[in-house]
């Protein structure tokens, strides 16, 4: 897990509902980004890349435009937001395989023919990360929550990128409220 320790990370989540004044629905997406020393993002932008934890995720729409989401797990950092699935490239593998694998472990299907649309270092709660997100143009099977998370098919316009982590929400408001996604989808 690349956040707080699991038993910090139920205290932070305990606290957080039980103490907060927020909405029952904000409530249940808890930030512990920072909980490391705060690095600013040039100081995050001069680490060297070979340094730095690599996350792939991916962006799919279906047939009617819909695009793929999945809720993180309680305990985890970002816990209980709203993520495109994806997750840590390991040791051996390019982006590209990270990206296959996370798809068929986390939401059982098998993604084809991607692009890199987006890419951000973000200060994450235990260690500095550079997240890369992909525009996914092929899947085979039907998604659904492999580790039993909520998996589900989201209107474009029923997204609320406040619900996503930050790196995430940049990707949603300059890639997918612009439509910018479609000229990707469609262009060959
Ligand atoms: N999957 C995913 N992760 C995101 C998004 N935005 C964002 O900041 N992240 C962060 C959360 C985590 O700190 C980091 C890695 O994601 P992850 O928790 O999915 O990693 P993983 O699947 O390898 O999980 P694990 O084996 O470590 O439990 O990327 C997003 O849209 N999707
Ligand atoms: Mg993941």
């Amino acid at each position: 897990m690349d956040g707080l320790p699991k038993e910090l990370g139920d205290i932070f989540t305990n606290n957080s509902l039980s103490q907060s004044a927020i909405s029952l629905e904000e409530q249940k997406f808890n930030v512990v980004e920072g909980a490391q020393p705060f690095l600013t993002q040039e100081e995050l932008d001069l680490l060297p890349i070979d340094q730095v934890r690599h996350v792939v995720c991916g962006v799919i729409f279906n047939e009617y435009g819909q695009v793929l989401v999945a809720r993180r797990r309680a305990g985890v950092d970002y816990a209980n937001s709203l993520e495109f699935p994806g997750g840590k490239v390991e040791h051996h593998e390019t982006h590209e395989e990270a990206l296959v694998r996370e798809f068929e472990e986390e939401v059982g299907i098998t993604v084809a023919n991607f692009k890199l649309v987006y890419d951000k270092r973000v200060n994450g709660s235990s260690e500095p990360f550079h997240i890369y997100f992909y525009l996914i143009k092929d899947f085979f099977g039907h998604p659904y929550g492999v580790e039993g998370q909520e998996v589900f098919w989201l209107n474009v316009d029923e997204i609320d990128y406040n619900r996503f982590p930050p790196a995430t929400q940049i990707l949603i408001q300059n890639f997918i409220l612009t439509n910018e996604y479609l000229q990707e989808i469609y262009q060959h």
